[in-house]
């Protein structure tokens, strides 16, 4: 008798990045959300410091699809595992081993910095093929965010990679540091959505998409991505860069009016992140390359530019090209001298629209 196989969808899978620092409720979070979900739907992978999982017994109730990575910190020796690990999966879900998971949410250590893992993703042609970059979810420790902001270089970059950033244990702080926090958070990362972490749901399609293309990415929704890109504009301003406790961090935007001719811009894109890629936490971008042409989406992580996007169109008459960065030690002069430099070298120069202050 034939066994009627699972209608798989072998379209990319999006996986969900979850970084958070140590002990800021990653693992509450998704007992929380995978609880009363369909088993089988999401796949975990999680990785740990340290030999023993004890995470991994925790969640293994609620997904037993569990992968453990065998070793430690995410950022240094992973690469090659993270791949395995991602394909193996995969190679069980296909052969029927693994009921047809529909997601992958990946659980970072909570001392990396996410960037590597989401080179990895971003990067590898194998995995590209097979797996979507779907969003990066940072969770922040109310009670601790003050102190790991100013002690810790991993909570920033975890804040800087976020598209969205939840605060959790926000009952151990009074409702004005609540708020005061996720200010500075959106100082921090202006790109970013951002919520309370108590407030994730079973099934929060924000952590569990369906599909790659449904993230929030600028696949996901074209007219989102320039508006997104402009409230952040709107919250930097005319400001040389909100700065951050430490460390020289700074958020800031670029603005022209005039179209960018692509080649140039991202030769020198490409230049910048090759060469300071450690201290670009972040960049996002929507881009008009003249008339006629779609707007284009750029998104990357220190030294990793995902794909650039186009877009369907734009969603109004504002044709503005806006670039925010977050950076460490990367001041915006330095960036706007470069690419002023770059770009009359090559006979296109551009000039910055100014805000009035
Ligand atoms: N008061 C309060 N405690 C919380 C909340 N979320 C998590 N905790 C507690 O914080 C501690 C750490 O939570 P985990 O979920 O293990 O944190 P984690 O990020 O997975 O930790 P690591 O895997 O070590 O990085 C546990 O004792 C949780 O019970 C919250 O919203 N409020």
């Amino acid at each position: 008798m034939s066994r009627l196989l699972p209608d798989i969808d072998y379209g990319p899978l999006p996986v969900v990045v979850l970084t958070g620092f140590l002990g800021s409720g990653k693992t509450t979070l998704l007992r929380r959300l995978l609880a009363e979900q369909p088993l089988g739907e999401t796949a975990l992978l999680i990785n740990e410091v340290g030999e023993v999982g004890i995470d991994h017994r925790l969640v293994t109730e609620v997904a037993p699809e569990t992968r453990l990575l065998p070793s430690g910190c995410v950022c240094c020796s992973i690469r090659g595992e993270l791949k395995e690990a991602l394909l193996e999966l995969l190679s069980l879900r296909q052969t029927g081993r693994l009921p047809p998971f529909s997601r992958i949410v990946l659980e970072t250590t909570g001392l990396a910095d996410p960037a590597p893992v989401l080179a990895t993703l971003s990067h590898d042609p194998q995995l590209r093929h097979h797996f979507g970059l779907a969003r990066t979810v940072t969770l922040v420790d109310a009670l601790n965010a003050p102190y790991q902001e100013g002690s810790q270089p991993e909570w920033l970059a975890q804040v800087a990679a976020a598209d969205l950033l939840l605060l959790g244990k926000d009952d151990l702080v009074d409702e004005m540091a609540g708020g005061a926090l996720l200010k500075r958070l959106g100082e921090l990362n202006p790109t970013a959505e951002r919520g309370l972490a108590a407030q994730v749901a079973s099934g929060d399609p924000r952590l569990l998409p369906k599909r790659f293309d449904a993230g929030p990415g600028p696949r996901a929704d074209g007219a989102q991505w320039p508006l997104m890109l402009r409230r952040a504009a709107d919250t930097l301003g005319a400001a040389p860069g909100v700065s951050g406790r430490h460390a020289r961090i700074v958020s800031f935007v670029l603005e022209f009016d005039a179209s960018l001719e692509w080649d140039h811009f991202a030769l020198w894109l490409s230049l910048l992140l090759n060469a300071h890629g450690d201290k670009v936490l972040r960049v996002k971008g929507i881009l008009n390359l003249g008339p006629g042409e779609p707007p284009v989406a750029l998104h990357g992580v220190q030294h990793v530019l995902h794909p650039p996007q186009h877009l369907a169109a734009w969603p109004d008459d504002d044709r503005r090209s806006l670039i925010v960065f977050i950076t460490r030690g990367l001041a915006k002069p330095e960036i706007e001298h470069s690419l002023r430099i770059f770009l009359a070298a090559l006979g296109t120069p551009v000039s910055e629209r100014r805000r009035s202050p």
